[in-house]
């Protein structure tokens, strides 16, 4: 396949090995220096393109790739306020996207536990439960796109709740955490790739289930996977829809 990348940073860079290892072409290559390239006739080389850029971009990316009718695979976070706007252009052009707020396996696997452990905890009231998320300084966005997916698997299972809230580094957004509020705790510590804790508290115990990534490779084999996946595929996906773990 050859493949456009849109975004040459942390993640765009190994997505390039992979993508190469698995006996992919790079075709074009967009970092925030080479943006004039990023043309509906450039991106027309591409069988695919994977945008692991800025939550500032990702929607102009997006936009352009329906534009040049390539199929798209999107890891960028912190866009997802307009995803429904984003399905419904999909759609009405015919285009093809597959977006992910993780693309490991580790994560995805989690994303089902979580699931199923909200759905448990409907029976066992005494329990409260908060979702916690520790990235690197850099990272733009917060709450992390994988801890808003894993406070709405919470929020579709369990019964109790029905919306999450964010604070950054201790700082609350709210005065009084509401009963029905999942808290979404981010954390920024230097040089940390993922690391998110589903916590279930009682007075007497906690449970917790933690998911810790030790690098990034899991994230841009899983993107690369994603993109061979979408071959000959059109429509709206989400990563869940290759895992089938429902
Ligand atoms: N879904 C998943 O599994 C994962 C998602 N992510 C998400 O992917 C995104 C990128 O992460 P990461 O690689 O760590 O971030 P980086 O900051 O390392 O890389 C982002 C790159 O995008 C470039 N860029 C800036 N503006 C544009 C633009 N308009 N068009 C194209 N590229 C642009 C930046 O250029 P410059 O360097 O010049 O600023 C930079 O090279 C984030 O949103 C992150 O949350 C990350 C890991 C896994
Ligand atoms: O910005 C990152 O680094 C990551 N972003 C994704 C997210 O927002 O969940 C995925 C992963 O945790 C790394």
């Amino acid at each position: 396949m050859n493949i456009a990348l849109i975004g040459y940073g942390k993640m765009g860079q190994i997505i390039e090995r992979f993508a190469i290892e698995r006996g992919h072409e790079v075709v074009l290559k967009i970092g925030r220096d080479n943006l004039a390239d990023l043309t509906v006739s450039n991106l027309r080389k591409a069988d695919v393109a994977i945008d692991f850029s800025t939550p500032d971009a990702a929607i102009n990316n997006i936009y352009t790739c329906f534009e040049a009718n390539v199929p798209l695979v999107v890891g960028t976070t912190g866009w997802y306020g307009q995803l429904q706007e984003i399905k419904d252009e999909c759609l009405r052009g015919n285009n093809t996207l597959l977006y992910g707020s993780n693309f490991s396996i580790g994560v995805n696997l989690f994303f089902h536990i979580n699931e199923v452990l909200a759905k448990v905890m409907n029976n066992y009231p005494v329990y409260d439960v908060q979702v916690e998320e520790i990235h690197h300084t850099q990272k733009l966005d917060s709450p992390s796109g994988t801890a808003m997916t894993l406070a709405e698997g919470i929020i579709e299972n369990l019964d109790r709740k029905s919306e999450w809230v964010n604070e950054l580094d201790g700082n609350p957004t709210i005065d009084v955490l509401k009963q029905e509020q999942v808290l979404i705790a981010s954390q920024r510590i230097e040089n940390i790739p993922g690391t998110h804790t589903v916590i279930y508290s009682s007075e007497v115990d906690e449970i917790e289930l933690k998911h810790t990534a030790h690098n990034r490779a899991g994230f841009a084999l899983g993107a690369v996977v994603a993109a061979e996946w979408l071959q000959n595929k059109q429509g709206f996906y989400n990563i869940s829809d290759i895992f089938n773990l429902k």
